[in-house]
């Protein structure tokens, strides 16, 4: 049965410029349309049932379409259509419960419900009829972008502009001089301008004279332990738009807390200050840009009420993939970034919980949110269904505005998890597991479309020098000012990791070595004009790459090897150079001609 329904075509993808309204009055015509064959395929099964020739698959089958029929009736507003599929769908799982003993007596329950549904069926055709505007056609789907078309590649597309961050001037106010410069120093490195002020006399009127984007507040002062978010509570006092704060903190008490939240404050950080958290929460308060969509894949088995709930979603400003066939969802999920999976709980060639169990299998979708829809409103069952790894679950019909606030809820809050997993915490950029996951997908991707693609490793020139001769704290300052380089300089699909301690990975998606060298030639030229200053001394440093490609390298661990060779040869040859990984690179050589990456090399 499901396999007939499987061969009609997905409702055309929605023109994104049509009211909500119109949108959901298309699904709802489309779905009484295809009513009748699903009440056929029914009627055949009873039929079948009546004729004894039915076994348990069938049984199952005809269980889940009255339950898609429940589900996706209610949803579309014909709660006659859902009521009567939901007394069939209880009939069913009586005769299944019962192992058979009482499945002779179905098909006599079932066939009223079937004249029933027939019945209903035809007055919503009516109906639907007079609602609709008379000879409305659906919409073509936009035409795919030509595939093998060639990806903007000239050397200066590709080095975007740094965020423009410098726009941004925050104040600072902590009485430790030396927390406070250091951390000025530290968010001047990530494009922010910084004024410091070590009173908060000084910082009331620096606000007198010129509103900040931002302010990062000390709580404890000498005159109070809770003089910070006095402060603010007086600087908020007579102003229309409030300035967003961060509070800092050696007091990780309730008592500091609950000061800070009710003076207004929007975040707060407890001393010893991770700078990227810092700048996490700097970068939400004063970014100007709205943050990325949600993106959300949604797995139902009825089209309609898939291509709905996506519909509804796509209304609320997110990205939605509808796909009906539970089979497609890995490979949809190979190159559509979900946030959150929407999945119906009955299909009938994968049930959602199974499907849940492949994904938890794989490492890349382990904690991919997974919400199951279904008008399965049995608690053990919904149980059941979350004990494989699933994050919740809705009931059908369920409201758009709760779909919508379910959805962003989770995939924002998935989001903050997942970037506190993924990326390193001095840096901000991904740590070395994720960006090894992500050359794994960016080789998997070039092999199927036929792309190449770069990887390659940096490592600052020098650097214990820099270390021994200026202290750690400036080190680190080092550290950032270049992962701040390679995050805004490069394109947003190239992708930038910590390797560990003073190395850097970069896979440049779409480029063949040649223009590879060009970028980090750019990069490298540019990292080595700035100027570092500690206690008053001035340095610069540079770095040295090592850079090989697919497909020359065809796998992660290839390309890993033979970049890390380029980069040996880097150093060798004097640094401050970039290298191309050859066929020498692919050979085996002795592991004292490795760089040793990390530490102590
Ligand atoms: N400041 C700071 N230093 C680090 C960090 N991680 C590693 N390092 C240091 O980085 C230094 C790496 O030095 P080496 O691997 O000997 O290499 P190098 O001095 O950079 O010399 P070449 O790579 O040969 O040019 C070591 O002193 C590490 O302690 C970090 O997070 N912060």
């Amino acid at each position: 049965m499901a396999a007939e329904r499987g061969n009609a075509p997905m409702p055309a993808a929605p023109n994104k410029a049509e009211s909500f309204q119109i949108r959901k009055a298309r699904l709802r015509a489309s779905f009484l349309s295809q009513l009748p064959g699903r009440l056929a395929d029914a009627r055949r099964a009873v039929a079948e049932l009546r004729a004894g020739e039915i076994d348990h698959a069938h049984l199952d089958a005809l269980y889940i379409l009255f339950h898609t029929l429940k589900g996706s009736g209610a949803t579309f507003g014909f709660r006659q259509i859902s009521d009567a599929a939901k007394s069939a769908e209880q009939a069913v799982r009586r005769a299944m419960d019962s192992g058979g003993r009482i499945e002779a007596a179905l098909p006599g329950e079932l066939e009223p419900l079937m004249s029933d549904l027939d019945a209903l069926a035809l007055a919503a055709a009516v109906q639907v009829d007079l609602e609709v505007t008379p000879g409305f056609e659906l919409p073509e789907p936009e035409p795919e972008p030509a595939s093998g078309q060639a990806p903007d590649t000239a050397p200066d597309a590709r080095l975007g502009q740094p965020a423009d961050r410098s726009q941004r001037m925050v104040y600072l106010c902590d009485d430790d001089p030396d927390l406070a410069a250091q951390l000025a120093g530290q968010l001047g490195c990530f494009g922010y301008r910084v004024r410091a002020f070590t009173n908060l006399a000084d910082l009331r009127e620096a606000v007198g004279i010129k509103r900040p984007s931002a302010m990062i507040l000390d709580v404890v002062f000498p005159e109070d332990e809770n003089a910070g978010p006095k402060m603010l509570a007086e600087l908020r006092a007579g102003e229309e738009e409030a300035i967003p704060c961060i509070f800092i903190s050696c007091r990780d008490d309730f008592g500091g807390r609950l000061q800070a939240v009710r003076a207004g404050g929007s975040a707060y950080c407890t001393k010893p200050i991770k700078t990227v958290e810092l700048l996490e929460f700097l970068d939400r308060l004063t970014n100007p840009h709205p943050p990325e969509p949600i993106n959300v894949l949604v797995v139902d088995d009825d089209r309609e009420l898939a291509q709905f709930h996506a519909t509804v979603l796509e209304e609320a400003g997110m990205v939605a993939e509808a796909v009906s066939d539970p089979e497609q969802v890995l490979s949809l999920l190979d190159t559509f970034d979900a946030d959150l999976v929407l999945m119906d709980m009955y299909m009938p060639d994968c049930s959602g919980p199974e499907l849940s169990r492949i994904l938890r299998q794989i490492p890349g979708h382990v904690s991919l949110p997974i919400i199951y829809v279904s008008s399965e409103t049995d608690v053990e069952r919904q149980h059941k269904a979350l004990a494989v790894g699933a994050d919740g679950f809705l009931t059908k019909p369920i409201e758009p505005d709760r779909l919508i606030a379910e959805v962003s809820l989770r995939a924002e809050r998935m989001r903050i998890l997942h970037s506190l997993m993924v990326r390193d915490g001095l840096t901000g950029l991904f740590n070395h597991n994720a960006i090894m996951q992500f050359l794994e997908v960016a080789v998997a991707n070039a092999r199927r479309a036929g792309t190449s693609l770069c990887f390659a490793m940096i490592d600052v020139d020098h650097f214990k020098s820099v270390n021994d001769t200026y202290g750690h704290p400036t080190g680190d300052q080092v550290l950032m000012a270049l992962s701040r380089t390679l995050r805004l300089r490069l394109r947003e699909d190239d992708l930038v990791g910590r390797y560990g301690g003073e190395e850097f990975a970069v896979v440049l998606n779409g480029v063949g070595v040649r223009q590879a060298k060009c970028i980090l030639d750019a990069l490298r030229t540019s990292f080595s004009n700035v100027t570092f200053f500690s206690d008053g001394q001035e340095f610069r440093c540079t770095f040295s790459v090592g850079v090989s490609d697919f497909p020359t390298f065809d796998s992660p661990e290839a390309m890993t090897e033979a970049a890390d060779r380029a980069l040996y040869r880097a150093k060798k040859g004097g640094r401050n150079r970039v290298e191309i990984a050859a066929g020498q690179d692919a050979l085996p050589e002795p592991s004292s001609e490795s760089t040793g990456t990390s530490d102590g090399s």
